[in-house]
């Protein structure tokens, strides 16, 4: 068998569009979504992310701008940035991207987000919201996975969703998204004993690992649709996922691959995102 791609490229492209005409009706009406991206040291991967993000915000029409600061940045510094832009009107979304240095406090910067403005998802105020069905942004990653499973048409309710990880950012979101969804949910990790028995029960496998071709074909049951979130080079320095991809498109009914799968979602999710909280404050007559 060979799995259904699924693309998160056109998936992306189609919702971007969408996205393009809702900021172009803002702009038309002098309110330009804007998007502010704070990033900390030289970490090349995050460089590339960040570049990306700039990238599409700008094709969509959006305002974007990157605030680019030394490894050696106080956590006060930082603070006192987040806190500027807190209070800068032509923001609608602040991004600080993850992982921090080890000297800052991570959840204490993320706190001082405004949660009018945290496009991520990640402020505490926000995953309160999402645990409870509340109207908040959502993390982008899992709920760009959650456009790409509906948009493929993937059945999701009475499914057994298992997801490898637990991360703040992926894994448990994904898990309250997919519950929410009607899904019965499994969550492994690093401690997790005898995890071949747990993946191979699943209908729909998310991996969020990071760990290169981790997943092979011996973890996955016939016919499961398999998402791979995991970004990481291989031998060779080629970007690739947590799933051996060769392996799992023949055993799997749909695949998602890497590059080209959930990464450009998770870009799109973050403009929606900036762009509804643009309308908001439009709404509210503050844009
Ligand atoms: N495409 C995209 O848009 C995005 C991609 N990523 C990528 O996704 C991957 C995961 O990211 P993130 O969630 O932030 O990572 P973290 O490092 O925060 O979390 C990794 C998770 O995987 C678990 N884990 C590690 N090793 C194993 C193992 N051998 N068996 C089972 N579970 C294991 C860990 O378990 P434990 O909790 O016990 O330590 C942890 O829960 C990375 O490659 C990252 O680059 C991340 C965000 C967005
Ligand atoms: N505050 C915060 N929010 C994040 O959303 C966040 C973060 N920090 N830290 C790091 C992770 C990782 N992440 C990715 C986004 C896009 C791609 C992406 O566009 N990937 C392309 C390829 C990129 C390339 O060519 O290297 C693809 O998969 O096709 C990947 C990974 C967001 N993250």
């Amino acid at each position: 068998m060979t799995a259904k791609l699924i693309d998160g490229v056109a998936i992306g492209k189609q919702l971007r569009e969408e996205i393009k005409q809702g900021v172009s009706k803002l702009n038309a009406s002098g309110c330009k979504p804007g998007l502010a991206v704070i990033l900390v040291g030289e970490n090349p991967a995050s460089q590339t992310y960040v570049k990306n993000k700039e990238k599409s915000s700008v094709e969509v029409g959006m305002k974007s701008e990157l605030i680019k600061l030394p490894a050696t940045v106080t956590e006060t510094e930082l603070l006192a940035y987040v806190d500027k832009l807190n209070k800068d009107e032509s923001i609608h979304g602040i991004l600080v991207q993850l992982p921090l240095p080890k000297h800052i406090n991570e959840d204490l910067v993320i706190q001082a987000i405004d949660p009018n403005k945290d496009v991520d998802g990640f402020h505490p105020q926000s995953v309160g919201k999402m645990m409870i069905g509340q109207q908040t942004f959502l993390p982008c990653t899992p709920h760009g996975i959650m456009e790409m499973l509906q948009r493929t048409g993937v059945e999701i309710s009475g499914k057994h969703a298992v997801i490898i990880g637990r991360s703040n950012i992926v894994g448990k979101p994904m898990g309250q998204l997919l519950l929410q969804k009607d899904a019965t949910v499994t969550y492994c990790h690093s401690r997790t004993k005898d995890l071949v028995s747990f993946t191979k029960q699943a209908d729909i496998l998310i991996v969020a690992i990071g760990r290169a071709k981790f997943v092979t074909a011996e973890h996955i049951k016939e016919g499961a649709v398999v998402i791979d979130v995991g970004m990481n080079r291989d031998e060779n320095g080629k970007l690739c996922g947590d799933v051996d991809f060769d392996e799992a498109k023949e055993i799997a009914s749909a695949i998602t691959p890497v590059p080209g799968g959930v990464g450009p979602m998770t870009i799109t999710m973050l403009l929606k995102n900036t762009l509804q909280s643009a309308q908001i404050a439009k709404a509210e007559g503050k844009c």
